[in-house]
């Protein structure tokens, strides 16, 4: 389970996220959504350790980074928005590396990683370097890198962007299968309708601050749109016609 309480946090002399507070619960897929400079980003830079918060605190199964940076970093599968490879490693040394990383036996990193390579069908591409692959190809290789650790948590940020309708589908059926085996997943979108469809529920983030946490039909009764869907919510928002947008501090209904 994923506990931010009371996250202020950001960059140096700009603290963009102000109070941010919400869970997300073992087997649990969550939607990160927001505006252009919400605070999605920076949300999720602070849970992965690549910013500090300026106070609050980020528990992971109970674990903090201060606590057990290595034991905390090891719980965390993280798909950047931007696939990041290492241009002198090929795909198969990618697997590797992150098995050493994660502390997972090579061999039992590889077996795992065979059914995932055929899921994304780069079976065939183990010797391949990252020149070679196009910009889906490469989100891919991150994707099969998260996966194959089968961490606690998995962060993916803006995961539909590169990909095509066929991966797209793939990954959400990973992430359905590993949400059953208990794993929690916080995904950022813009893609509403696609997210509306598969998240459990929603972090609503408006100028660094939660304004809303909840499922759809909690969202709906929040924003006082009974029949919306999340993109027409969501429309709204980013007009300004939902009530008590900036004061709202309150934390809308959760869904434990
Ligand atoms: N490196 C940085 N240094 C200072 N401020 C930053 C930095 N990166 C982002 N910001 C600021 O933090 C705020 C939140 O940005 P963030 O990238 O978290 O938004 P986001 O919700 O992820 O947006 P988007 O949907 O556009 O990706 C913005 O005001 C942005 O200008």
């Amino acid at each position: 389970m994923l506990k931010v309480t009371n996250l202020t946090g950001g960059y140096l002399g700009n603290p963009v996220l102000k109070e941010v507070n919400f869970e997300i619960g073992d087997g649990e897929l969550v939607g990160l959504i927001g505006l252009n400079g919400a605070g999605k980003s920076t949300t999720i830079q602070e849970i992965i350790g690549l910013l500090t918060p300026y106070s609050g605190q980020i528990e992971l199964d109970g674990l903090t980074l201060q606590q057990n940076l290595e034991g905390y970093r090891q719980k965390i599968g993280f798909i950047p928005e931007t696939p990041s490879l290492y241009e002198e490693l090929t795909l198969r040394e990618h697997i590797e590396v992150t098995a050493l990383a994660y502390g997972i036996p090579i061999e039992v990193a590889m077996a795992r990683a065979q059914k995932l390579l055929e899921t994304f069908r780069l079976s065939d591409k183990l010797d391949w370097f990252p020149v070679n692959f196009s910009k889906g190809m490469k989100q891919k290789v991150m994707i099969i890198c998260a996966f194959l650790c089968e961490p606690s948590l998995y962060i993916v940020d803006e995961p539909f962007m590169g990909l095509d309708p066929l991966a797209i589908q793939d990954l959400i059926d990973l992430m359905l299968e590993m949400k059953k085996t208990g794993s929690s997943i916080l995904m950022s979108t813009h893609i509403l309708s696609t997210a509306e469809k598969f998240c459990d529920k929603f972090v609503v983030l408006h100028e660094g601050q939660v304004i809303a946490t909840g499922t759809v039909d909690e969202l709906r009764a929040k924003f006082g749109q009974p029949n919306a869907s999340l993109d027409e919510i969501y429309l709204s928002l980013t007009k300004g016609k939902l009530p008590n947008l900036t004061q709202s501090k309150e934390v809308g209904p959760t869904h434990e």
